[in-house]
């Protein structure tokens, strides 16, 4: 059996300031897939996981989270932003900042179940940080913080996990944790879509690539997108000798 289509984006458009942002986007994310979005600066990839999580208003087109609205799947959705967006100066351990994640489900001003702290304990054993969990975030590294991020969506026991830019800046050790964490989360069955600029990493550990500029120019497993038409297009330039070898194309 075909595994099944978790995230669906029909015909999505979206304007930012007045000026068309994202166009003609279709894009579906099956249980058991790492997505990578892979594109230039200013291409949409923010944007794409705003429209998905209801963050940003789309102009047209139809966005379902296992068959719900993006509205409806509000707090739902496993979200690691980009790391300088959280507060990290906010006075509260590992644990706390684990939890946020799950205040949709808790409620709010209500104190956390059984459930939510077993949820809690299992994400933060999955990024290996239980030994840090009383720790204040703002004590923490930038690969600590990182593993936080994880932790805080994973708690949610999302249907879908987007991750903005998870590897930026990241040392050695904490990549690799987190490149064997998605791809075990893949194999687990859930569906995950990140964006990168990190071309070689994402070749090797995606299950499928989509290149998008204000809309999908392609999509498929990096072995499949080896014309360098498509990167060049993808990237909007002409000659980019290097962007081609890392990804082995026209090879
Ligand atoms: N709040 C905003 N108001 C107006 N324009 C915006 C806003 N946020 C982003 N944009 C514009 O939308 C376009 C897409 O931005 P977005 O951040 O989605 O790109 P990106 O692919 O994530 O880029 P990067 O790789 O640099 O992070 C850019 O041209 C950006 O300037």
């Amino acid at each position: 059996m075909a595994d099944k289509a978790v995230l669906k984006i029909r015909d999505l458009a979206v304007d930012l300031a007045g000026r068309q942002v994202l166009h003609d986007v279709e894009l579906t994310v099956h249980s058991g897939e790492l997505v990578s979005l892979i594109g230039p600066n200013g291409a949409g990839k923010t944007t794409l996981l705003r429209a998905v999580l209801a963050l940003t208003p789309i102009r047209r087109g139809v966005i379902t989270i296992d068959g719900r609205t993006a509205v409806e799947s509000r707090g739902r959705i496993g979200y690691v932003p980009q790391r300088h967006e959280f507060a990290w100066d906010f006075p509260i351990s590992v644990e706390k900042a684990v939890m946020s994640g799950r205040v949709h489900r808790i409620g709010w001003m209500r104190r956390p179940r059984q459930a939510d702290r077993d949820a809690v304990g299992h994400a933060l054993e999955r990024v290996d940080m239980t030994a840090l969990r009383a720790r204040p975030i703002g004590e923490l590294s930038g690969g600590q913080r990182q593993r936080v991020l994880v932790a805080r969506a994973l708690a949610l026991q999302p249907a879908l996990l987007m991750l903005d830019e998870p590897f930026t800046g990241l040392d050695v050790p904490t990549q690799e944790l987190l490149t064997t964490l998605f791809a075990q989360l893949a194999d687990e069955g859930n569906a995950l879509m990140m964006t990168t600029h990190d071309l070689a990493a994402a070749a090797g550990m995606s299950t499928r690539l989509c290149l998008l500029n204000e809309t999908v120019v392609a999509t498929g497993h990096p072995d499949e997108l080896r014309d360098p038409a498509i990167w060049l297009r993808a990237f909007g330039v002409t000659q980019s000798e290097g962007l081609l070898r890392t990804m082995g194309a026209g090879a």
